[in-house]
């Protein structure tokens, strides 16, 4: 692996759902980086392709042409290239929904908790760092609450710290403040930054959200499945 690459490089990427007449180009010939430290929105139209793009790089959608590469690491070019996806997605990458998606059924401290004890680290210093967490996004004194109990801002922070609990270098987000009044969104993006600094951390973010566009570092517009500007 080289350690200089992008965290996240994408090459003549297509995605086609479905095949012969029923065929659907979803995304086509996008190429586009994003870098340790970087914090970058991806825009444009309803049905132009973010969501695909997004769950591609997250490996939860399969590309149909192109390359994928994390870290300087081929992820897919034709195949995938890594012997156990669902390792490297719960390992290296972070994903924020738009709506929190918490488990019900547990607090806040041990949703947190449960994403590294998935990947064997004991209870105990599972919950210590899922409090650190909390504490680090200032939802520290909701710790104990369950999901129902929390603001729609305490969720997303909640759902962050998540995201972030087996450090992921690549943090991706669909929509993330789509559900939060304008204030709240701008905490939620400044936090994102923090991370970025802090984790160098590539962090790659859908948002139709004007009030939060002078949050990014850079902006990436697709329309109709290709990259309309970058700047
Ligand atoms: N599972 C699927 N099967 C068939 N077509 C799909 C599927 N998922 C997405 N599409 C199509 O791919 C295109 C891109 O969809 P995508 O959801 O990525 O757009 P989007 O930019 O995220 O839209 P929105 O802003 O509305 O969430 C659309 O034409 C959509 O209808």
């Amino acid at each position: 692996m080289e350690t200089d690459a992008p965290l996240v490089r994408v090459e003549g990427l297509g995605k086609t759902f479905g095949t012969g007449e029923a065929a659907v180009p979803a995304l086509a010939d996008v190429t586009l980086q994003v870098a340790a430290g970087e914090v970058v929105g991806l825009r444009g139209p309803s049905g132009s392709g973010k969501s695909t793009l997004l769950n591609i790089i997250a490996c939860i959608l399969e590309p149909s042409a192109g390359r994928l590469r994390l870290g300087g690491e081929t992820v897919w070019d034709g195949a995938y290239r890594v012997a156990d996806l669902r390792r490297l997605r719960r390992e290296r990458i972070g994903f924020i929904f738009q709506f929190h998606n918490l488990l019900p059924f547990l607090t806040a401290v041990d949703n947190v908790a449960l994403a590294m004890t998935l990947l064997g680290t004991e209870l105990a210093a599972a919950r210590a760092r899922a409090r650190a967490l909390l504490d680090y996004l200032q939802v520290g004194r909701r710790a104990e609450a369950m999901p129902a109990r929390l603001s729609g801002g305490e969720a997303q922070r909640v759902a962050i710290a998540r995201a972030l609990a087996n450090r992921p270098r690549v943090i991706l987000a669909d929509e993330p403040t789509a559900a939060l009044d304008s204030e709240r969104a701008r905490v939620v993006m400044d936090l994102l930054r923090q991370v970025a600094q802090d984790q160098q951390a590539a962090i790659l973010v859908v948002t139709h959200d004007e009030k939060i566009f002078d949050r990014f570092d850079r902006m990436i517009a697709l329309r109709d499945g290709r990259i309309e500007a970058a700047g």
